[in-house]
């Protein structure tokens, strides 16, 4: 592919979230000048000069928006109307593709003036290619508009499209928060080794570990998570013990409980900001 025949891309925010698919697409071969970032925040800026050499950054929106194939909405949720307002103008006729958690596709529209938006909800482990994003398009988004998200999101990792919009809001419950009940949990078992009289660093080496092999292969196997579980529990063993103590602190439920209050959380942002 020469140069100009990548299509050009524009980052509103170029905060955690843009990085790690600006990351990707630069790791991918992708040309800097066929991106294009606005970026407010003078520190910001600084930061992804550093990290990105020659990546065009903008402090503010400005006509040259309007060459953008694609935009991709990386504000926080609070801030997008007014990141809109300004860029409405330049963006009505491009692909929209919004990160953002709770937006929804009618506001995102209604804002930017487009007819065609795709939402993801992707998860932070896209800093490292390994993330999983899920993907709601509106029916104005053509087979071919959906090969571009693609291609744009799959340096970060997997994508999983979903047919209703009301289900990315258990995406964003399951894997988009879900690395921080991962790390939660990590951090309660490291807590656990010190307790016992290991070190810091022995304890989160040995949790981290444990739960990058055991994801894996759950990955790699295929087989499920309950038989995986059953084959570690030996009967009348350690894995017993501590899986029993588990089941009598009701830990399985609190998690499920907890997945849905994120969930329920991702609706209440959806209705704040309107549909
Ligand atoms: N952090 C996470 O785990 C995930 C975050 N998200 C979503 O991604 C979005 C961005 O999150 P982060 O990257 O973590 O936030 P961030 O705060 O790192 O980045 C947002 C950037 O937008 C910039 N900004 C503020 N006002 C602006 C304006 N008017 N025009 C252009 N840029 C403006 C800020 O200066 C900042 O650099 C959020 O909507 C969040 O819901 C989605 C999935 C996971
Ligand atoms: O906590 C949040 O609202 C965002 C969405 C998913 C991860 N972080």
């Amino acid at each position: 592919m020469t140069q100009s025949s990548y299509p050009l891309i524009a980052f509103i925010g170029g905060g955690n979230m843009a990085s790690a698919i600006i990351g990707g697409l630069l790791r991918a071969g992708r040309p800097a000048e066929s991106l294009l970032v606005v970026e407010p925040y003078a520190p910001q800026r600084d930061r992804l000069a550093v990290e990105f050499a020659q990546l065009p950054v903008l402090a503010a929106a400005d006509a040259s928006l309007a060459r953008a194939a694609l935009v991709v909405w990386a504000v926080k949720p609070q801030l997008f109307a007014e990141a809109a307002a300004a860029c409405a103008s330049h963006v009505d006729q491009a692909l929209q593709l919004s990160v953002m958690a709770g937006v929804r596709v009618g506001a995102i529209a209604r804002a930017s003036g487009a007819e065609r938006v795709v939402r993801s909800m992707p998860n932070t482990p896209a800093l490292i290619g390994q993330g999983i994003a899920g993907l709601y398009a509106n029916t104005a988004v053509s087979a071919d508009d959906r090969v571009l998200v693609e291609q744009v999101l799959a340096p970060t990792g997997r994508t999983l499209w979903v047919e209703q919009e009301s289900d990315l809001d258990a995406v964003t419950a399951l894997s988009g928060s879900g690395p921080a009940y991962f790390f939660y949990v990590v951090e309660a078992m490291s807590a656990a080794g010190q307790q016992m009289g290991l070190s810091e660093a022995q304890s989160r080496e040995l949790a981290l570990a444990t739960c990058a092999g055991a994801a894996a292969l759950a990955l790699q196997s295929g087989e499920s998570p309950t038989l995986l579980r059953e084959r570690v529990t030996s009967k009348g063993g350690t894995t017993h013990a501590a899986i029993s103590s588990l089941q009598a602190d009701g830990v399985g439920a609190a998690v499920q409980r907890a997945v849905l209050a994120a969930q329920q959380r991702a609706r209440e942002l959806g209705d704040e900001f309107g549909s």
